[in-house]
């Protein structure tokens, strides 16, 4: 499977055109809506949020709720961009008139893509880069991410997102027993965090960051239930499934990071406290004693839950504004200051479950005979049952 997005951030729309799904998967406009209302909300973010009401619009590859195997083309309206039309029109205007509206940036943001991209693309005007660079772009990612999870929910496969950590906040009770009660808990906190106490502290910290007009990152993890083992590859390096998610949470917008189970921990633990036991019964078939390496081995599923953090970095555009230079003039300036979250992180966690939603359905699609979704459930199930009788 595969996809690709169009749209600048103040554009008119936001564009998703995804190829390979299977024919006969059940996909309504409200399946994919939830999820673009989830990724919204959060407290921290800023006013853009106010005035978009992210729906998708299913413009190709669906009849009468059902995909047709035919690319599956979704687009997202910008509320915003009726404030910016002249801003952002596309017909052809004078050097003068430029001047007069185009709200041109020409000091760029420590952090953000505004510098490298205008250097790269020799553009004068840093809007040009932050229009593209900007996560709005992450709209229609969620909404990929949404037609992948309908998907794998087919399949008996469900994800979910909590944010485990907010500035220096880290949530201490973050248990939960099934998906759906993983779901309920994170949709009712206002940080989409499982601790009740920690989301308290956590905004806390967002609103003291945004009163010092300043910003903060955290940690979110994305959990998996229900994969088979042996989804991915450890035959070659493009093919290993730990990879491909690495890539997938790094290509989110301020993710600097990726974990799986305990992560970065295993460099201080023994061998012995690392790897996961192996125990096989007539019920389960093989499963592990532990968990600790997050349902990955070899670049394949092991058949346990899948457990991806990543890391987001704090927002770079700070309304205290950090040392910049003006690219006309050269001079030391403070950076521009643009409409800005204070933390996106209860966002971004949704973001995160929506691209490893992506990579676990792209891999399965790319796996199994996937033509039609009563073919791959069929053959899914005869290898659900190899796997138990192995
Ligand atoms: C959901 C979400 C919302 C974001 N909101 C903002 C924002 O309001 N202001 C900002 O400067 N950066 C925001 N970012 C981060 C920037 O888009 C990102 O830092 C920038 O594109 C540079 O890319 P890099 O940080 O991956 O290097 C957001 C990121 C995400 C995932
Ligand atoms: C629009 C979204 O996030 C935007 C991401 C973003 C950035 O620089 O990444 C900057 C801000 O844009 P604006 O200047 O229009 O307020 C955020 O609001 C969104 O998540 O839908």
């Amino acid at each position: 499977m595969r996809y690709l997005t169009a749209g600048e951030s103040h554009g008119p729309k936001l564009t998703t055109i995804i190829e390979g799904m299977p024919a006969g998967v059940p996909l309504l406009a409200e399946d994919i809506n939830k999820d673009l209302a989830r990724r919204q909300k959060g407290h921290g973010r800023g006013r853009r949020m106010q005035i978009e009401t992210d729906t998708a619009e299913i413009t190709s590859g669906i009849r009468h709720g059902k995909t047709l195997g035919s690319p599956i083309a979704l687009v997202v309206e910008n509320n915003d961009w009726k404030h910016w039309t002249k801003i952002m029109g596309i017909e052809p205007i004078t050097d003068e008139e430029a001047e007069n509206i185009a709200r041109t940036i020409t000091r760029p943001r420590p952090g953000h893509a505004d510098l490298n991209g205008g250097m790269k693309y020799g553009h004068r005007d840093l809007r040009n880069v932050l229009e593209r660079s900007s996560a709005r772009e992450t709209t229609v990612r969620v909404a990929a991410g949404a037609v992948a999870k309908t998907l794998l929910s087919q399949l008996g496969i469900e994800i979910g997102s909590h944010v485990v950590k907010i500035g220096g906040v880290e949530a201490k009770d973050c248990s939960y027993e099934s998906m759906k009660q993983l779901q309920e808990k994170t949709e009712a906190s206002p940080v989409r965090c499982l601790d009740e106490q920690a989301s308290i502290e956590m905004m806390k910290a967002i609103d003291d960051a945004k009163a010092n007009g300043d910003s903060i990152g955290g940690i979110v993890e994305v959990v998996v239930e229900g994969m088979p083992a042996g989804v991915g590859s450890y035959v070659h390096y493009d093919r290993k499934l730990d990879s491909k998610l690495a890539a997938a949470i790094l290509s989110i917008n301020a993710f600097k990071g990726v974990e799986f189970g305990i992560g970065f921990e295993a460099a201080d633990r023994f061998g012995s406290e690392v790897h996961d036991e192996i125990a096989w019964s007539e019920e389960r078939g093989y499963y592990r004693l532990t968990n600790r390496l997050g349902g990955l081995e070899g670049g394949m599923t092991t058949g346990m839950p899948l457990v991806v953090r990543g890391v987001m970095k704090p927002i770079p555009t700070l309304y205290k504004p950090l040392k910049s230079v003006d690219i006309n003039t050269k001079e030391e300036f403070n950076a521009s200051i643009e409409r800005s979250d204070s933390c996106a992180v209860p966002a971004a966690a949704v973001v995160a479950e929506s691209a490893v939603a992506w990579e676990l359905a792209s891999a399965i699609v790319d796996q199994f005979p996937s033509d039609t979704l009563k073919g791959l459930k069929e053959y899914l199930e005869l290898y659900r049952q190899q796997l138990k009788e192995f």
